[in-house]
């Protein structure tokens, strides 16, 4: 068997990617969500381990220092970083991974990994992106006011993606993600196995 994908998911925050992921995982369940380590302290409703690792600055410090991050970033305010653990196993045993990361991190994904498929998730509008974190109530309005500022520099980097989606309605977001998956397994270079045994 060849190795899955590894599927990387970036955007500005609030423009949705947290919940077409959600519907994208509950479709299809042969994908594998890589949870993240972060210092961000959690939200109401989530939950340590699952959502993510919830850490101090100190021991996320000390897994950087021990290597154990495919990629880690500091986004707003806080580090992230997706542990090393797992993903690239998981992808050479053939499943599918999916890493909902920043473009920091996915840039370093790509360096590292650039059999990977980057995808960038884009707002229909900057009022509606806004509105989508002003909606959601987790944040506080600096938070809100930093995270809608760096939103503008943060859509230029969608050149350096391979796909770009508009995240107007969820399903047809999560349809066209679903067609980019099943256009990626596709191409010849994943099908070699599947060639040579005609
Ligand atoms: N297509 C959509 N139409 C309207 N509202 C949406 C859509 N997609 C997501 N939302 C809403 O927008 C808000 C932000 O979504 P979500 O938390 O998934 O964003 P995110 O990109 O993961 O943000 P962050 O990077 O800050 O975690 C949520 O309240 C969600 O319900
Ligand atoms: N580079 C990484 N970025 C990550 C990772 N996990 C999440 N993120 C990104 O951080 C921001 C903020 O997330 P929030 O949950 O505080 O709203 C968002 O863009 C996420 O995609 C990671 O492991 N590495």
């Amino acid at each position: 068997m060849g190795n899955g994908l590894l599927i990387v998911i970036s955007g500005p925050s609030g423009v949705g990617k947290g919940t077409v992921c959600r519907y994208l995982l509950d479709k299809n369940k042969e994908i594998s969500l890589s949870v993240s380590s972060t210092t961000r302290a959690p939200r109401i409703g989530e939950i340590d381990k699952v959502s993510y690792f919830f850490t101090d600055k100190e021991q996320f410090e000390k897994m950087i220092n021990n290597e154990e991050f495919l990629e880690y970033a500091y986004v707003h305010g806080n580090y992230y970083g997706t542990p090393k653990k797992n993903v690239l196993e998981k992808v050479e045993k053939g499943q599918d991974v999916l890493l909902e990361i920043d473009i920091q991190g996915a840039l370093q994904v790509k360096e590292f990994y650039p059999d990977g498929v980057f995808i960038f998730i884009l707002p229909p509008t900057m009022e509606e992106l806004k509105k989508r974190i002003v909606n959601r109530g987790t944040e506080t309005e600096a938070a809100i006011e930093e995270r809608f500022k760096t939103a503008y520099k943060e859509i230029e980097y969608v050149f350096k993606y391979d796909y770009a989606i508009l995240n107007d309605e969820i399903e047809l977001a999560v349809k066209r993600i679903e067609s980019i998956i099943e256009a990626e397994k596709c191409k010849v270079k994943r099908q070699i196995e599947i060639i040579k045994d005609i």
